[in-house]
C-alpha cells in the first residue's frame, strides 16, 4: 500500500524558524488557522520535513543494529488537525525509505511501548515512534513527541532533528514542494489493543491472576474528550468494574466540556461531581494524550498533585522499602516529611519537567542510588518496573492493584484504602502559583534572552534572602530560589518553556503567604521588564 494521497496541491512556502518549534523535549506549534495572532506554524511541508528529519536521525542511530528496513509507528490524540498531520508525517517517514505503521487514535505512553513490544503480528517492536499531540494546549495547537526503545528523545536530539528539518525544508524551497505519493510501505495496526491488554494483564497479575479483580467496583473515567476514553471499556470493564457515569470518553478535538488536564480546577471539579453523583468508588481523569492522570476517592477527595505523589510513594515504598522518590521542584515540605518520616523513604526534590525527573531517577540508579518512582505534581509519573515509561494510565493501574488486593485480603471499603494511605500527609492551609511574565521587548533585556534576564532576577533574590534573618534558603535545591519562612515556603524559578518566572507559595495561612509575597516583591521591584502585576495584586491589603 502506498503511503499518503496522490494529491498534487502545492502549499505556499514561507520562511520558517524551525528552532522556535522546540518546546523542551517536544515540538509544538500552531496547526489550525483562525486564532488571532497565532499563524499556522505546523504546515504540511514543515511537518513533512520534521518527520523526514526524524527518519534521517533514526537511520543514523540504528543503521548498524538492524538488517531489516526500519519502521516507525505514528499515533495521534483527538485534535482536529490530527489527520492532516498524520498524513504529512507518514509522507516524511516514507520519503526517507522507512516503513510507516499508523495506529490512529493512541496515547503517548502506548507509542513508547510500541518500541518495546515484541510481537511480529503487530509489526513490533518499531524502531521509532511519533506521537502527534500538544497535550492539554488549546485546539489550534499540535506537536510531536518522539521515542525509541531508549525512551523519549531529549532536548539535544530534538534540536538536531529541527536543524535537519530546516535543511530538508530549504530543499523544498529551492525545488518546490508537492504532496507526493510515497513508495515505501504503510500499514495500519490496532496497537492500542496490545497496549490495553498489557494494562489488563498487569492488574490481573498483581491480584494473583484473578480474571476480574475489580468485579463490582464502580469506577468513573473522565477522558475530557482526549485519547483516554479506551480506559473505561478496554481496561476497567475487562477487569470487571462498572463504568456507568463515565464522561467525555468520545474524542472531540474542540474539547467542548473541559480542558483535559488533571491540574485544571474545572476538570477536577467535573470528575469529582461525577463520582459523587454516581456514588462511585473511584474517579480517574486523564490529560489529552494520557501521560498524566489523577484520581478522586468515593468521598470526592481529589487525589492529585502532592496527594497523588504521596499515594504513589506509599504504594512504591511498600514494595521497595527505603527507596528514593524523585519529584519535581514545586512539591510541598509536607510531602518530604511524609515520604521520609512516615514512609521511611528518601525524597529527592529535583527540577520541574517530567523528562528531568525521569532522567534523574535513571541517573540515580546508575550511580547505585536505588529509585523506583519519578513523579511530578503535574500528574506525569514513571516507574522503574514499567521501563520508566511516563504513563498516566499505568499510575492508575497501580491504584487499581491496591483496591483489588485490599479487597482480596478482606478489606471491602473501596477507595478508603487509598485515602487511608495518605491520611497523615500534612497539607498547607494555603497554596498559590503566580506566574510573573518577562516582557521580552523591554529595553532592559538589552537584546539578551529572557532566560539570562530571569537568571539575573533569581540571583538578585538570592542575595536579598541571604541578608534577611526571617528567611532561610533551602539547603539543597536544584532549581530557582526556594526559601522557608513564616511557617511555609516559596519557590521562584524560570518556567521550562515560557518567558515566565512562576512563584509558588505554601503557608499555614493567606496572611503568611502575603508576607512571603511581600519579600519577593521587595526583592524584584527594580526589574522593570518583569511584570509583577499578579504578585502586586496578591499582596494588596
Ligand atoms: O515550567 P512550567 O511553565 O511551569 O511548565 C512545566 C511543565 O511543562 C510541560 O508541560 C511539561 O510537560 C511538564 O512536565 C512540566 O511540569
Amino acid at each position: 500500500m502506498a503511503a499518503a494521497s496522490s494529491a498534487t496541491t502545492v502549499p505556499s512556502l514561507d520562511k520558517v524558524d524551525f528552532l522556535k518549534l522546540q518546546n523542551g523535549s517536544d515540538i509544538r506549534g500552531v496547526a489550525v488557522a483562525g486564532v488571532e495572532g497565532e499563524p499556522v506554524s505546523l504546515t504540511e511541508p514543515v511537518t513533512e520535513a520534521i518527520a523526514a528529519a526524524f527518519a534521517a536521525w533514526l537511520l543514523d542511530k540504528k543503521k548498524a543494529d538492524t538488517s531489516r528496513q526500519l519502521r516507525v509507528s505514528i499515533g495521534h490524540d483527538s485534535r482536529i488537525s490530527a489527520q492532516l498531520l498524520q498524513d504529512a508525517v507518514s509522507r516524511g517517514i516514507a520519503s526517507a525509505g522507512l516503513d510507516v505503521v499508523q495506529y490512529g487514535l493512541a496515547s503517548t505512553p502506548a507509542m513508547f511501548n510500541s518500541t518495546l513490544t515484541k510481537d511480529d503480528a503487530f509489526l513490533c517492536p518499531v524502531d521509532g515512534a511519533i506521537m502527534i499531540t500538544a497535550s492539554h494546549l488549546p485546539y489550534n495547537r499540535n506537536g510531536f513527541k518522539f521515542f525509541t526503545n531508549a525512551g523519549g528523545l531529549g532536548k539535544t536530539d530534538i534540536k538536531d532533528i529541527l536543524e535537519r528539518a530546516a535543511n530538508i525544508y530549504s530543499i523544498f524551497l529551492a525545488e518546490g514542494y508537492s504532496v507526493k505519493k510515497a513508495s515505501a510501505s504503510l500499514k495500519k495496526v490496532d496497537y492500542m489493543s496490545v497496549y490495553t491488554s498489557d494494562l489488563v494483564k498487569a492488574v490481573r497479575k498483581a491480584a494473583g491472576n484473578i480474571e476480574k479483580p475489580l468485579d463490582g467496583f464502580h469506577i468513573i473515567v473522565d477522558a475530557g474528550n482526549g485519547a483516554g476514553g479506551f480506559f473505561a471499556a478496554k481496561v476497567l470493564e475487562h477487569l470487571g468494574a462498572i463504568t456507568a457515569g463515565s464522561q467525555f470518553l468520545e474524542p472531540d478535538g474542540m474539547f467542548p466540556n473541559h480542558i483535559p488536564n488533571p491540574e485544571d480546577k474545572a476538570a477536577m471539579k467535573a470528575i469529582t461531581q461525577a463520582v459523587l453523583d454516581n456514588k462511585a468508588d473511584l474517579g480517574i481523569i486523564f490529560d489529552t494524550d494520557v501521560d498524566r492522570s489523577a484520581a478522586v476517592d468515593s468521598t470526592g477527595r481529589e487525589l492529585n498533585r502532592n496527594r497523588l505523589i504521596a499515594l504513589m510513594s506509599a504504594i512504591v515504598l511498600e514494595e521497595h522499602p527505603g527507596t528514593t522518590i524523585v519529584t519535581d521542584s514545586v512539591t510541598s515540605d509536607g510531602l518530604t516529611s511524609f515520604i521520609e518520616k512516615k514512609l521511611g523513604g528518601k525524597h529527592h526534590r529535583f527540577k520541574r519537567g517530567y523528562k528531568n525527573v525521569i532522567d534523574e531517577a535513571i541517573r540515580l540508579n546508575s550511580v547505585g542510588k536505588e529509585s523506583h518512582l519519578a513523579i511530578e505534581t503535574s500528574g506525569h509519573g514513571a516507574l522503574k518496573e514499567n521501563h520508566w515509561l511516563d504513563d498516566g494510565a499505568y499510575l492508575m493501574v497501580k491504584l487499581l492493584n491496591k483496591l483489588a488486593s485490599a479487597r482480596a485480603s478482606g478489606r471491602g471499603d473501596g477507595s478508603k484504602v487509598l485515602t487511608d494511605l495518605v491520611d497523615s500527609l500534612e497539607e498547607p492551609a494555603f497554596a498559590v502559583e503566580l506566574r510573573l511574565k518577562i516582557n521580552q521587548s523591554h529595553p532592559d533585556l538589552k537584546g539578551g534572552s529572557f532566560r539570562d534576564y530571569g537568571e539575573v532576577v533569581l540571583k538578585h533574590l538570592d542575595n536579598h534572602i541571604a541578608s534577611d534573618p526571617k528567611l532561610q534558603k533551602a539547603p539543597v535545591n536544584y532549581e530557582g530560589v526556594r526559601v522557608s519562612g513564616y511557617g511555609g515556603w516559596f519557590l521562584l524559578r524560570l518556567s521550562l518553556h515560557d518567558p515566565v518566572l512562576p512563584l509558588n507559595i505554601e503557608t499555614p495561612s493567606h496572611e503568611d503567604a502575603v508576607k512571603l509575597g511581600l519579600e519577593v516583591a521587595a526583592a524584584v521591584k527594580e526589574f522593570q521588564a518583569l511584570d509583577t502585576s499578579a504578585l502586586d495584586k496578591f499582596v494588596q491589603p
